[in-house]
């Protein structure tokens, strides 16, 4: 490690995010070809400290995972540092010493890249503000920079539910930046729960950056974009009115519908393992015959999200151990719930 001493440093937590309707595809400089809307999570999070260093080595970077080097994840972070360099001045006056980590498995579709590079972001934005005592960066400014770093990171600068990507229907909705939706969200869905069930929790085979580039002169590119329109519009109703039954049916069209775009795109893949659709299987016997709400999501990996309001959690927790947890990859389950939002750590 680079022992000089530095002269400013920031720490934030940043939450992980879970996308309902996702987001697949981009154009431009890094904006999504449809809306997408998405919540914080709580326990998955990523901690990033950032220090200035004066030495030899200014406008470079070291990294650390869990204070290691990790060579590996260089490639994303110039690209981010590269992009915001014009807006960062201190990017190229300073070394930047980068330590993070993450209390989940990452690269395998639980949006590492989202908390990493929101938490990046709000290390960055604090450290402007330090520098530059007085300017102050918004948060709609820190949402845009993290989505250079990750499109999904513009998601994860706020707590409860958020929208990024234009939807006509919100003029304040923004290809961006994401902005909360959080005071039109009824109580049932202000306490959702996530268990993340790990079916695998190894680097998946095809990263999400290379299955949004497979959505350039995908067949379905045009149905793909109305379809995210369509549910998106329809997501903010159920959201707002408390209707869990179209938020299930929902849910799960947009996660199986990612996936059959994974599967026919050129060339095509699949993220999906078997367990992945045991456990779907489970979990629809299991609604069909206590009538509970239980539904699932999957993000680009074959981990399943089981989802259902707070209120049911003593219900669900016996099957969920029973029958769902010996699916799991060494019977883990990550049991996570809607979150607050990044928060500074001193
Ligand atoms: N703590 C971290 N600090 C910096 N970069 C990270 C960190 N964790 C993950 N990353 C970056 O994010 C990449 C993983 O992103 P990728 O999109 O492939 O998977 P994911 O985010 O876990 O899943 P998803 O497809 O749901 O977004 C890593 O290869 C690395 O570049
Ligand atoms: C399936 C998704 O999780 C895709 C996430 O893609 P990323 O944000 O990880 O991709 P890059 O912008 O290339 O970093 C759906 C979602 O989170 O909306």
């Amino acid at each position: 490690m680079n022992t000089s001493q530095p002269i400013y440093s920031a720490t934030w937590q940043s939450p992980s995010n879970l996308a309902i309707v996702k987001y697949w595809g981009k154009k431009g400089q890094q904006q999504p070809i449809n809306p997408s809307v998405s919540f914080s999570l709580s326990k998955a999070v990523t901690t990033t400290t950032v220090e200035l260093i004066l030495n030899d080595n200014r406008g470079t970077f070291s990294f650390y995972l869990n204070n290691e080097e990790k060579l590996s994840f260089r490639d994303k972070i110039q690209r981010f540092l590269n992009h915001l360099g014009h807006e960062i001045p201190f990017i190229q006056q300073y070394h930047l010493r980068i330590n993070s980590s993450n209390t989940f498995p990452h690269s395998s579709g639980i949006a590492s890249s989202a908390s990493a590079m929101s938490a990046l972001a709000f290390c960055l934005a604090d450290l402007h503000q330090q520098v530059n005592p007085e300017e102050k960066i918004s948060r709609q400014t820190i949402s845009s920079w993290a989505r250079i770093g990750s499109g999904s990171a513009a998601r994860s600068v706020f707590g409860g539910w958020n929208l990024w990507g234009k939807l006509p229907e919100i003029p304040e909705s923004s290809d961006f930046y994401a902005i909360q939706l959080t005071d039109k969200i009824h109580p049932l869905f202000q306490t959702i729960q996530d268990d993340i069930l790990i079916v695998s929790g190894k680097r998946k085979s095809i990263s999400s950056s290379a299955g949004h580039d497979l959505m350039h002169g995908h067949p379905y590119q045009q149905g793909r974009i109305k379809q995210a329109h369509n549910n998106t519009f329809l997501l903010l109703q159920y959201l707002e009115n408390g209707d869990w039954e179209g938020f299930s049916n929902l849910a799960e069209n947009e996660a199986l519908s990612l996936h059959a775009l994974m599967m026919s795109s050129n060339p095509a893949y699949t993220l999906m393992l078997p367990n992945s659709l045991a456990l779907i299987n489970k979990i629809k016997a299991f609604r069909q015959k206590s009538g509970l709400p239980v539904t699932f999501t999957l993000d680009a990996g074959p981990n399943i999200h089981l989802l259902y309001p707070r209120e049911v959690k003593n219900k669900i927790k016996t099957w969920e151990e029973e029958e769902l947890k010996p699916l799991c990859e060494n019977e883990t389950i990550i049991c996570d719930h809607i979150g607050e939002g990044p928060r500074k750590i001193n």
